[in-house]
Formats: C-alpha cells, structure tokens, sequence
C-alpha cells in the first residue's frame, strides 16, 4: 500500500472534525498536526482551510456524479482532492492518486477507491467548475444575513469569504514607512496591508514589536475609544491582545482582563514583544470588582465571530444559530457589567466580530431600555476611512464585502457609548 502524506491525512481529519464532530479548527488543530515537521503542519492547515472554504462548490461538482451519499470520510476525501486539482494547484492526477491512497487506508472507505477514482475523474471531464457558484454559506447564517443585509450584500460577503484575506498589521507610529519597508498599503482606516502568505515571525519589525497582526475592521474599537494618556481604561475581554496593544501605545493605563488564562499568556507575551505594560488580570468580567471605576471601557464580547470567516471558513460549517443562544445572554451581562465598572461621565465602547445584529444593534437597544443612564455617542464614529453610511443608529456596522477593490475587512459592530 502507498505511503499516506501525513499532511493531507492530518488536512482531512481536522476537515472531518469540523463537518462531523462541530469543532472550530482551532480547538484541533495542535493535536492533528502535533506529529508533524513545521512544513507539513503549515500545508496539512492550509489544505483544511481551502477545502472548508471551497466545500459548497465542491458538492455542487460532485451532485451530477454521486448517486447517494458517500460516507462522510469518503465525501471529504471528494472533496479535498477536488479542492486541491481547482482551487490548490495540486496536479490533478497526483489529487486523484492522493484520494485513492486515503480512501483505501480509511476504516470504512476501503472498498470505494473505484467510485473515489471513478467520481473524480467524471467532475475533471464535466469540466464544470469556473461555471459553478462562488461557495455558498450555510443556511443557517444565509436566511438571517439576506434579511438583514439583502441579496447584493450577502453576494458581496460571499465574494469575500471566498478568498484568502490580507494579512493587516497595527503599527505604533508611521503607517507609511511601514507599508513601504514591507512592501504593502496603507488602508484609508491607518492599518498597513500586506498581501497574504507572508510568514508574520519573520517580517522586519516584528521582533522589536513595532507592529501588532490585526485585522483593519479589529482596530477600528479602540480608535472610537479614543484613548487619552492617562487614562485609567479597561479592556473587559482583552486576549489575545490587539486592542490592549491600542490602548497602551496610546499611553492610556490599561488593565487587562480576561477569564481565559492560556489565552492571557498571550496577551502577556505580545506586551512584552512590543515593549508596553497593562496591569494583566485573569478573572470573570461578570464577578470582577476593582477599587474604584474606570474612566472607559472596551467591551469585546466573545460572539459568533460570523465576521471573520475569511480567515475562518472552518465556522459556519461547524456551528449552527442556536449555538450562540448563550453568547448572547452572556453579551447582554457584559454589558450591563461594563456599565457599573466605568466612571460617571465615562464611555463604554462595545464591539463583536459578528454579522448577526443580535449581537450587535439589537444589544444596544436592549442596552440602552435597560440603563436609562445611557446614551449614544455617534460623534466618536466618525474616523478616518470611514463611510458615512456605514454608520447606523446603533453604531458603525463593518462588512467583508466593504473596500472588495482592496481586499475586503471583517464584519464588525462598534457601538460607543457614554455614562451619566
Ligand atoms: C472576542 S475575544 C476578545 C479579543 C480581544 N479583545 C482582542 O482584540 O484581541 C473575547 C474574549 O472574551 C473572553 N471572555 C469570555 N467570557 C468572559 C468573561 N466572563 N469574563 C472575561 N472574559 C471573558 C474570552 O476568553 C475571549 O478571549
């Protein structure tokens, strides 16, 4: 039996654990790959991640050729070679050979590397595949995304989430000199923008910490924030760290906090890569009850993170709606949290990465009927680079079909408001 290439055996094994067992990739990603050299691990991840974003159209070119429903293993096997000949420049006959070598090593799959074989090579001769559909979403995230957005809109994310998104930076100072020695842009929010593929570690400025990894829609948060130096801000959900990073080299006092300890090391770390302090507390936002209040807080609620599926097409194939029934109450508690931790006079800003507007509009309505003493600020929106219409009368509503000539950005809400 042909030897099986531990990256693409790894590659469909953590595509299994996602469609199968609902697991996010980055709950698995270090067990799967743990056996494997640096190279094998970055290709095992890269060909999870193509096949995942790829998988709607995959289905769609294997539908004409398969009769019934494949098991699982088999269908990902599909669906991977397929990725690979379309989308990875794989060659194809390697893809079909690799598929067979998988197939027949499977549990349960041994007896099919004839139809493996046999279905591939009918989708190459249908020669179907610039013809199909950029990948669908899911249902479950489709039907809320049309009614709150509308079809173009939703025609545009998907658009996005099909490619391979830009790698952004935060930088301390200099945007422009930056983008230059690295050989990016400057976006018209201030982030500098690379191409993706760039290897982060090994980026000139990274070991002195002159910049941050962060998504341009990421760094709006802590822009509306405004940060003054001085002032005693709190960063309620603050790993792994971006917005933290903000706040500080604004000269704010920062104190960090977050109730994951693993993901708070992280934090620590990036702190100290880029030469800046924040007082670092590992505990429950929900029972954390400091000295005396804050003049600000940022709110980064953990949420459906249905804004970054560029980066994470893992999501809506693992997850479904009513797996965040949770992470909405728990917004909710946040927020009702950041109100009695901040100062009179002081300002909340409350964001998440997600598209659905539970998580977002609908949180600041309920916010604002539930703390009479709370009002809006939508003056501290109006930043650099942004569009007046991206601002709603919750907040700044962010999309990945947003700056589409430039590479697009996460979906993100941003609300501020102030504290009587
Ligand atoms: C969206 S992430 C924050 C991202 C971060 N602000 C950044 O910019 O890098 C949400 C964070 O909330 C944290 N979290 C969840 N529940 C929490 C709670 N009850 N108290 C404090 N942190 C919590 C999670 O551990 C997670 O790190």
């Amino acid at each position: 039996m042909a030897e099986i290439d531990g990256a693409r055996a790894a590659a469909l094994a953590l595509v299994g654990d996602v469609t199968e067992h609902g697991r996010l990739m980055s709950e698995v990603l270090e067990q799967r790959t743990r056996a494997l050299e640096a190279p094998d691990r970055a290709r095992a991840q890269r060909l999870a991640i193509g096949t995942l974003r790829w998988m709607d159209r995959a289905d769609r070119a294997l539908g004409p050729f398969l009769r019934m429903k494949p098991w699982p293993e088999v269908h990902n096997i599909l669906r991977l070679a397929i990725y690979e000949i379309h989308e990875g420049g794989t060659p194809p006959h390697a893809a079909v050979s690799a598929a067979v070598d998988l197939v027949r090593a499977s549990e349960r799959g041994a007896g099919q590397a004839g139809l493996v074989n046999g279905v591939l090579r009918n989708v190459q001769r249908a020669d179907a595949w610039a013809a199909l559909p950029v990948p669908r979403l899911p249902k479950w995230l489709r039907k809320p995304l049309l009614k709150t957005y509308g079809k173009a809109a939703v025609a545009g994310m998907e658009d996005a989430f099909a490619a391979t998104p830009p790698l952004d930076l935060s930088v301390k100072e200099d945007a422009p000199g930056w983008a230059e020695r690295l050989g990016g842009r400057v976006t018209p929010t201030g982030s500098v923008r690379l191409q993706p593929g760039a290897q982060v570690t090994a980026l000139p400025g990274y070991d002195d910490g002159a910049w941050w990894v962060q998504d341009a829609a990421a760094a709006l948060p802590a822009r509306a924030l405004n940060p003054q130096p001085g002032e005693r801000i709190l960063d309620l959900c603050a790993a792994p760290g971006g917005k933290t990073l903000q706040l500080a080299a604004a000269g704010a006092d920062v104190t960090a906090l977050d109730i994951s300890e693993t993901r708070m090391a992280r934090v620590a770390q990036n702190l100290s890569r880029c030469g800046m302090a924040a007082e670092v507390v590992v505990a429950d936002a929900l029972s954390y009850a400091p000295d005396r209040p804050f003049d600000a807080v940022l709110l980064d609620a953990p949420c459906s993170a249905t804004g970054t599926i560029r980066r994470h097409p893992d999501l809506p194939r693992a997850k479904a709606a009513q797996d965040f029934a949770p992470l909405i109450a728990l917004q909710a508690a946040l927020l009702d949290r950041a109100v009695t931790l901040t100062a009179p006079g002081g300002r909340i800003v409350y964001c998440t990465c997600s598209l659905l507007p539970e998580e977002g509009e609908a949180q600041v309505d309920a916010a604002l009927s539930r703390h009479p003493g709370l009002t809006l600020d939508p003056g501290a929106l109006t930043l650099d680079g942004i569009a007046s219409d991206w601002i709603g009368p919750q907040g700044l509503r962010l999309r990945p079909d947003y700056w589409p000539e430039i590479g697009g950005m996460d979906g993100f809400f941003v609300a501020v408001f102030r504290v009587a």
